[in-house]
Order: structure tokens, then C-alpha cells, then sequence
């Protein structure tokens, strides 16, 4: 089983689309909405504790329908059962894309339930003291130490589920700024403290070097024989994590059939397991099975994931949207966006297609946001009134955790209203000068979720990974390998060379050899 290998530009259904388009690009969705009194409910979808609401876009049941044409002519349902099945889809790594299957509780490989069992039995003991530091004392502060989707999805997650944490504080060290890392120490207590050292590769410049600093630093007080006590590490490559000195019971697996960005299912959320406890942990992890289900086993056009991807799609191929913007009004969820930024552009952001050709059309869409209200005061003014169409999801939950009413409806209240205006601006209306004018007729998504757990955050998660798949489909393009941020690697190195010797001579760019020099 493969990925399909359909060049979209050349499907029945694209030529149908941008005929369409043509037809509908200048309608208005407030006309829509008048005559159609159904609307909302039929372009809606309610499953679990989410309601979605995709009835504010620019979009009719001939464009649905098209959409749902291009995604068969597309070979989707063929591509979504081949990452299911396990086959190598990532061909261009020769890997399978299993994240799915770090949370298929019915069906789990035996080696991911082992590390299940050894992370609750790690983060049990953390968090009940029975685990000590090397003087005796239980541990107060837990440091990751990783980058990218070793470093993003943990601090995410522990962010979003704050709630739910427990006394233990979390730290995260991922900056090669070594005055992050100083600043991330400042305050720690060697003897209470547990660093984790996250690196799915264990080869990442900036994670090495960090984690030496850090053991560095322990060592300034400590002994060799204390480091057992207060480092433990997750990674694929078992030799180096032991070459760095890391007792063998203190390394949990991960697995190259799970990529970095997808990679908070496994044993690199232990951090997130020892702030709010396994069970929650574990109900994170069947939240986002939920939604694998439901991805994998609803038609199209009752599929979240699916009809986000194709709206998305019609944005940014036909009307030319080149970015997209994510607000969720929950300040709990502020470090949502930069998360998703690398699922969705370290993903989408390619330009060969699956046939190996240059694309003719675009890609990956640029995904940017920050949390409601405070983003209505900071950029809104461009989604309003800016020349760009940007098409929004506004993110919610029905309830609050700590019951703050009189918070929760203003909250809401804004969220709701923010759509509207969007949608209708002032058309129709009278308004005292051309700077007053809104022109409304902006898209945007509503995904109303019943309450922040962790059971909805793991689909909410799972909902945009299964998102950025379907669009790679369409695109046809590989969404799962990353050579992009190869080429930096090794150029920093040859930088680092330079800058550590103080010689340009192996320096070619007459910009970077005088930029080099004058950081001397
Ligand atoms: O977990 P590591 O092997 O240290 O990798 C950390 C990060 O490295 C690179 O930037 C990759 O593009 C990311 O996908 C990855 O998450």
C-alpha cells in the first residue's frame, strides 16, 4: 500500500473548481446565510464534545461537493488507509508514520505498552517522592531538555493542561542560547531537580550541547555517581544516550516510525506524564484516538479533519490565501500555535511533489495566531480591514475550568462576535467615512469544545495532525520528511568552524564572511 501519486491540477474536480470559484469568487456569505435558514446546521458537524461550525466560509454545497470530488480523484480514502496500515508512506525516509498507533489502547505493539508501563511507573514515583534525588530528597522541578517536536508538544501540552497539575514544577530547555539555559538554571536545586533529555536522534547540536552544560553545571556540586539519580533520556539511538552516561533503566524508547513533530504520544511526553499524572496522560493519549477514528472511519463530508483540510485547500489554491491564522480563546492554549507551526509547516512547506516534479501550485499555507481576546487587540485590525483575505479558526470550550462566569461569557461573548463581524463587516450599513468601512466576507471556522481536558486536548491535537495529512494528500506532496532544515544544519557548522577559529578563509558569501568578522 502507498500514497496515490495524482498531480490535483490535473483531476476533473480542480478544473470543476476553478470554474467555480470564477462563478462564486464575489458572492457574499451574509446572502447565504439569508437564504438558506439551514445553513448553519448543515455546515456543521457535532461529534464527541465538539461542535464545528464551517458555515462562515465562502464556500456552497456545489463547492463542498467539488472539494469532496477532488480529495476521491485525490485517492484519500487509499492514503488514510495506508497510514493506518503501517506501510513505508514517509518513502523518502523509507518509514512508516505510526504516531496513530501510540494510542490505539485496543490493538497496541507490545514495546509501545511496555514504555506506557514504564513511564506511569516513572512518573508514579516521581510524583508520590518515592523517587530521590541523591541526597535523599524528593524532586520539586522536572527539566526538558529538547528541541522541535522534542521540546514543543511537551511545553504545549503542559501549558494547556495547567489545571491539571500537579506540585511538581516543569521547566523547558530548548534554545541553544546559553543564556536561556543559564536563566532555566538559576533557580533549580540540584538535588531536587529531574532533567530529561528528549532528542529522537540524540545527535541535535543544540540539545548536546545543552544537556552537556546542564551536566556540567550538576557536576559543579554533585558526583558522577549522583548523575542516575537526576537524568533520565528518550531517543531512538540507545548508544548515545548511553555513551552520554544515562543509566540504562533511565532510557525510554521511541521509534522511527514516529516522527519528531508527532512525537508527544510517546515516551517524549514524559515531562507532560509527571506534571499532571499518567491517567491524564493516558486520557490525553485516547482523546486523540477518538479523533483517529473518527478521521478513519467517517465519509467525507461528516469527517473534521477531512472538510477543514478541503476548505483550507480551496483557500489557499484558488483564492490565493497564502497564510492562515488559529486563535484560541483559552489562555491555557497559548503555545498552540507555535506547536502546530511546525506540525503543519515542517510538513506542508515542500515544493517536489510525489512524482519527484517541482509543483506547479501552491502549498503549505503559513499558520500563525496567538489567543483571544488579546490577539483582537494586537493584529486583528489586518484580518479586518488589511487587503489579505486570511481565513481563521477560532478555537473555544463551552465551559471554564475554574467556573469564572462572569469571565467565561465576555470571553465567549468576544469569540462569537468576532465571527460575526468578520463575516458581515458593514456591509449594508451606514457608515460616516470610507475608513469606517469593513468589508466583512472573511472566513472563519468555530470549534466549540464542551470543556479543556485532557481527553478534548488529544483530539484537538490529533484533529490538525490528520488535517495537515489530508492537504498533503491533495497537494501530493511528502508531508512526513523534513529535508528543508538539513542544509542549515550543516551550514551552521561550517559557521561555528569559523567563528570558534576566527578564519573566514572557507567562508564563500561575502555577506556572512563580513558578518562573521565582525562578531570577533
Ligand atoms: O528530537 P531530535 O532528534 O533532537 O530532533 C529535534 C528536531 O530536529 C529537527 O529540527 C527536525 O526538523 C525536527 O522535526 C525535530 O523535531
Amino acid at each position: 500500500m502507498s500514497l496515490p501519486k495524482t498531480d490535483p491540477t490535473k483531476t476533473k474536480a480542480w478544473s470543476g473548481l476553478l470554474e467555480h470559484f470564477e462563478q462564486i469568487k464575489s458572492e457574499r456569505m451574509q446572502s447565504w446565510f439569508e437564504a438558506d435558514p439551514d445553513r448553519a446546521e448543515r455546515m456543521s458537524i457535532t461529534w464527541a464534545d465538539f461542535y464545528v461550525d464551517y458555515s462562515k466560509n465562502r464556500i456552497n454545497d456545489k463547492t463542498l461537493s467539488l472539494l469532496f470530488d477532488m480529495a476521491n480523484e485525490a485517492g484519500l480514502k487509499q492514503a488514510i488507509d495506508a497510514q493506518f496500515s503501517g506501510a513505508e508512506i514517509n518513502e523518502t525516509e523509507g518509514r512508516a508514520v505510526l504516531h496513530t498507533a501510540l494510542r490505539d489502547f485496543g490493538n497496541m505493539k507490545p514495546e509501545v505498552k511496555e514504555t506506557l508501563a514504564k513511564i506511569k511507573s516513572f512518573s508514579d514515583k516521581v510524583i508520590n517522592g518515592s523517587w530521590k534525588g541523591a541526597s535523599g530528597k524528593p524532586i520539586t522541578d522536572v527539566v526538558n531538555i529538547g528541541i522541535g517536536g522534542s521540546d514543543l508538544g511537551p511545553d504545549m501540552i503542559c501549558e494547556a493542561l495547567k489545571y491539571y497539575q500537579n506540585h511538581l514544577n516543569v521547566h523547558f530547555i530548548s534554545n541553544v542560547d546559553g543564556d536561556h539555559v543559564m536563566e532555566s538554571l538559576k533557580t533549580l536545586d540540584r538535588e531536587t531537580t529531574l532533567f530529561i533529555i528528549v532528542s529522537k536522534t540524540f545527535t541535535t547540536q543544540e540539545t548536546l550541547t545543552n544537556a552537556n552544560t546542564v551536566r556540567s553545571w550538576f557536576l559543579e556540586t554533585m558526583n558522577e555517581a549522583d548523575v542516575k539519580h537526576h537524568f533520565a533520556a528518550v531517543s531512538t539511538n540507545l548508544d548515545a544516550v548511553s555513551e552520554f552516561g544515562i543509566s540504562s533503566e533511565n532510557i525510554f524508547p521511541m521509534w522511527n516510525w514516529v516522527g519528531g513533530r508527532f512525537s508527544l504520544w510517546s515516551a517524549v511526553g514524559l515531562s507532560v506524564a509527571c506534571a499532571v499524572g499518567y491517567k491524564n496522560f493516558e486520557d490525553l493519549l485516547r482523546g486523540a484516538h477518538n479523533m483517529d477514528r473518527h478521521f478513519q472511519e467517517t465519509d467525507f463530508n461528516g469527517n473534521i479533519p477531512v472538510v477543514l483540510a478541503l476548505i483550507s485547500v480551496w483557500y489557499n489554491n484558488f483564492f490565493g490565501s497564502e497564510s492562515e491564522c488559529i486563535v484560541p480563546y483559552s489562555q491555557y492554549l497559548n503555545k498552540l500555535v507555535a506547536y502546530l507551526q511546525q506540525g503543519i509547516m515542517e510538513s506542508n512547506g515542500k515544493s517536489v511533489d510525489r512524482n519527484g516534479e517541482v509543483v506547479s501550485y501552491q502549498t503549505g499555507t503559513i499558520v500563525w495566531g496567538s489567543t483571544g481576546t488579546n490577539a483582537q487587540h494586537a493584529f486583528f485590525q489586518l484580518i479586518h480591514q488589511g487587503t489579505k483575505l486570511i481565513p481563521t479558526d477560532f478555537i473555544c470550550f463551552a465551559h471554564s475550568l475554574f467556573g469564572k462566569t462572569d469571565h467565561q461569557n465576555k470571553l465567549l461573548a468576544n469569540c462569537f462576535a468576532q465571527t460575526e463581524a468578520l463575516l458581515q463587516g458593514t456591509y449594508g450599513m451606514e457608515v460616516e467615512n470610507s475608513f469606517k468601512i469593513f468589508e466583512g466576507n472573511k472566513p472563519t471556522n468555530t470549534i466549540l469544545i464542551q470543556k479543556l481536558t485532557p481527553q478534548s486536548l488529544g483530539s484537538l491535537i490529533a484533529m490538525y495532525e490528520h488535517k495537515l495529512f489530508v492537504q498533503g494528500v491533495i497537494w501530493n506532496i511528502y508531508s512526513y520528511d523534513q529535508w528543508g532544515v538539513e542544509l542549515g544544519k550543516k551550514l551552521a557548522k561550517n559557521t561555528l568552524d569559523a567563528i570558534e577559529n576566527k578564519s573566514t578563509s572557507n567562508t564563500t558569501n561575502a555577506s556572512t564572511k563580513r558578518l562573521i568578522n565582525k562578531s570577533f
